[in-house]
């Protein structure tokens, strides 16, 4: 057997090229066009294998592969794909933890590489797996340790964390030991904690990861509030499509560390959709109805049967033959969800 081992978080052996370096457009790249922008961005590792017994040969992985999108100021955006598709890679660079291969990138009008401890000021990070808090630490304590490290006036510090306070509910929990918190709770300290700066960018990464209904419910609303009121701008990876669909106009899909698809959500499912499901409740079970023109049957369970027909078609002509020829009790029609659509994409 093989194994794998990454050689830490180094760029393959060409290193970044000039396109990485200072910016010369200076406030310009600021601008609220492309406030996130992203120019033929790679990413590529050194990973060594063993191919004998003391023989390592060294391949190389390419994560990222000449990715472009551009966010403007204020904009909250959905970035999807499949596991290693090169999502926390692409966040990685944009958060300036690992350099590009090549590419050009700046957030804020910000190198993220180059300039770091620029950038750290204007970005703040919520990753759902692991916690930036400190573990014995009630909450109030480890937000006055991120006020000293990020020098946070003390005025600003108070209304903000009143603000996240009162918005994420969290007035019950701040002396309460990090430790001790469910995940939703933790995650909703972890938010706070990522926005007492004032961040221009807030990058989540699966925010709403092993939360209850009522935690999601709670941190989408946050989100949506802190958008529209502060301008923030929200880049969001997630596995969870009904987060994108209650947050997100608009989504960048990656595969493979190309990009698939960059536009509206509703244009995602346009572009993926095939077909309509007409799902069909019957007095009672019958064999799978036959003989429509234009549909079929999918599915039957009992008295209920799932018929998919053409997404351009109209639904009226099925359901009046359906209506006159079978003991129709109800019917609904559905629109393909949009793991359906994506799952339909990535398989192309
Ligand atoms: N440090 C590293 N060294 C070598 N290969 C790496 C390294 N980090 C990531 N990769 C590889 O790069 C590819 C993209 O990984 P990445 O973690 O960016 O994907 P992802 O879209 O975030 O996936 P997931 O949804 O599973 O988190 C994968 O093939 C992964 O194995």
């Amino acid at each position: 057997m093989s194994d794998a081992r990454a050689v830490g978080d180094e760029e393959d052996a060409s290193g970044p090229d000039g396109a990485c370096g200072v910016d010369t457009a200076g406030a310009a790249a600021d601008a609220d066009a492309g406030f996130i922008d992203v120019r033929e961005l790679t990413k590529t590792f050194t990973v060594r294998r063993r191919s004998g017994l003391l023989r390592r040969t060294a391949t190389s992985v390419r994560a990222v592969d000449g990715i472009s999108f551009a966010l403007r100021r204020g904009e909250m955006v959905g970035f999807i794909g499949p596991n290693g598709a090169g999502k926390s890679t692409t966040i990685k660079m944009l958060t300036g933890i690992l350099t590009p291969s090549t590419g050009r990138l700046r957030v804020a009008g910000v190198d993220p590489w180059q300039e770091r401890t620029r950038l750290v000021r204007r970005i703040g990070v919520v990753f759902g797996q692991r916690t930036t808090l400190w573990w014995d630490l009630p909450l109030r304590d480890s937000y006055a340790l991120v006020r000293r490290m990020y020098r946070i006036p003390r005025a600003r510090f108070e209304e903000n964390l009143a603000r996240c306070v009162e918005l994420l509910e969290l007035g019950d929990l701040l002396d309460v030991p990090v430790r001790q918190l469910s995940l939703g709770q933790r995650m909703r300290g972890d938010i706070t904690a990522a926005l007492l700066h004032d961040p221009d960018v807030l990058y989540l990464d699966e925010p709403t990861i092993g939360l209850d209904v009522v935690s999601k419910a709670r941190v989408r609303r946050f989100l949506t509030t802190l958008n529209a009121e502060l301008g923030t701008t929200v880049l969001l990876t997630t596995h969870d499509l009904s987060d994108i669909e209650h947050l997100c106009e608009r989504v960048v899909v990656i595969d493979q560390g190309r990009l698939l698809y960059d536009g509206s959500l509703g244009g995602l499912q346009e572009a993926g959709r095939g077909e309509r499901t007409l799902v069909v409740d019957l007095e009672y079970e019958m064999p799978p109805i036959a003989g429509l023109e234009g549909a079929r049957t999918v599915r039957t369970e009992g008295p209920r049967q799932w018929l998919a027909f053409p997404a351009a078609a109209s639904a009226a002509p099925l359901v009046s033959r359906l209506a006159a020829e079978y003991p129709l009790v109800d019917l609904s029609l559905r629109e393909p969800a949009i793991e359906d659509v994506i799952a339909r994409m990535y398989g192309g």
